[in-house]
């Protein structure tokens, strides 16, 4: 398994606690950046992180900004991802069973950094549960497909 990780300069404390995290558990990531916690634009790291995932170099994302909010927006733009902005443990498992998100977003201003690390791990440990959940998930894929010619 390998996780896309991104985050803008709200997010950047966190998602180096998140690298921590990973590298403990011994699961692969690639970092898109920021690299510091000076201000730069959320959208273009939402999108590389996505573009990522959208293209299977990698099979999750996971995106920190100040609330999750814009940088997941920024995500959702992407064909094929369905970015799940979370702040409590049972949305982080439903996000996956019920819904197969594909990419995880977390507001560093949000959550503190215990709370987040345990997000990330139920999110990754939790499976997509298919049946009824896949239809609805293929309905999402349709609108999609409608809006996207
Ligand atoms: O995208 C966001 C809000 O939807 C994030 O919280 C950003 O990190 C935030 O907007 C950045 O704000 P700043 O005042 O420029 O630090």
């Amino acid at each position: 398994m390998k996780i896309a990780l991104g985050s803008d300069h709200g997010g950047y404390n966190l998602k180096e606690a998140i690298k921590e995290y990973l590298e403990e558990k011994n699961i692969a990531y690639e970092d898109f950046g920021a690299n510091s916690v000076d201000s730069v634009d959320y959208p273009a790291y939402g999108e590389k992180v996505a573009v990522a995932v959208a293209e299977k170099k990698c099979d999750y994302g996971i995106l920190c900004c100040g609330t999750g909010i814009g940088i997941s927006l920024a995500a959702n733009k992407v064909p094929g991802i369905r970015c799940a902005v979370v702040s409590d443990v049972f949305s982080a498992k439903m996000s996956k069973a019920h819904n197969n998100a594909n990419m995880l977003s977390l507001g560093e201003r949000v959550v503190g950094p215990g709370l987040a690390l345990t997000i990330v791990e139920a999110w990754l440990n939790t499976e997509f549960e298919g049946d009824r959940h896949e239809r609805r998930v293929n309905l999402i894929g349709e609108i999609e497909k409608k809006y996207n010619k």
